[in-house]
């Protein structure tokens, strides 16, 4: 079967300062891929080099075997590849469902004047996304609160309504920047469920995310970056036991516990 992703030795620099050099990932269609490595490892970049947010010196990225080189983000996010921010990209001045449907996609074939005259073709469209934004306020269980403004959700149910948006065109795969960050202990296993009921829909991930703990639980495969390169790649108990990624971690904190130069298992 065809990877969902395949991004080939990608190299990035930033004014000279080397943030990616020759990377390689592949992801299986339908998977859940972890990405992991010390602050400054590059993952950021990686993400954003693969959705086409910044340009990069070299390498080449597929999706579901089609050539992403010299896309916009926009463009690409419409062939099913979205991602979500560390920092949160929510409308606060917005209700939910209007956050929800700002992410809808515009219906392919509309003109200008056929969305400025309401065709019934237009209103039809409308609707499908307005029961769609419905359905998506089901799934992530934030019905109750479809009319609220979004600037007085919670820290974590802000995450939830970003996952939420990122869903609205039923992506192919989803990156996910720190979906954990910030995140009350306590919603964390919710969240977690809700990003393993993305991918039961057949929908790939790619998760960059600190608390390894979780990343170890529902990743199949992880890669692991350091100063720019890939260290190792594996199933996460091969990658816990990789003398190469304890030692990249030591005197920093383990990635498992967080303590401090202690190995990860
Ligand atoms: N816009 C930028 N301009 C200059 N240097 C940058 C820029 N973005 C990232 N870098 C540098 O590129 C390298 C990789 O950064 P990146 O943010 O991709 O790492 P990261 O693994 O995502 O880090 P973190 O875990 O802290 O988010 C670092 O040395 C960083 O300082």
């Amino acid at each position: 079967m065809n990877p969902v992703l395949k991004a080939s030795g990608i190299c990035k620099a930033y004014r000279g300062v080397v943030a990616l050099d020759g990377v390689s990932i592949e992801l299986p269609a339908g998977s859940i891929t972890g990405l992991i490595g010390p602050n400054g490892s590059g993952k950021s970049t990686l993400f954003d080099c693969i959705c086409g947010f910044q340009a990069r010196d070299a390498g080449s990225v597929m999706l579901d075997g089609q050539d992403l080189a010299g896309l916009p983000p926009q463009r690409i996010a419409r062939m099913g590849l979205r991602r979500t921010f560390q920092q949160l990209r929510v409308f606060p001045e917005l209700t939910l469902r209007q956050n929800l449907l700002t992410a809808a996609q515009a219906a392919p074939g509309f003109s200008y004047l056929s969305e400025l005259l309401r065709t019934p073709a237009v209103r039809a469209h409308e609707r499908q996304m307005m029961e769609r934004a419905d359905a998506m306020l089901e799934e992530i269980q934030l019905t109750r609160l479809a009319g609220a403004l979004a600037g007085s959700l919670s820290y974590g149910q802000k995450k939830l309504l970003e996952l939420g948006m990122a869903l609205m065109n039923e992506p192919k795969l989803l990156l996910l920047d720190e979906p954990m960050a910030g995140v009350n202990p306590t919603l964390v296993e919710g969240l977690k469920e809700a990003l393993l009921q993305v991918n039961r829909r057949g929908i790939a991930l790619l998760i960059v995310e600190h608390n390894l703990k979780l990343m170890f639980e529902i990743a199949q495969r992880i890669y692991v970056l350091e100063q720019g390169r890939l260290l190792v790649q594996g199933t996460p108990e091969e990658v816990a036991r990789d003398e190469r990624v304890i030692e990249a971690y030591l005197g920093r904190r383990d990635p498992v516990t967080g303590e401090q130069g202690a190995p990860l298992d």
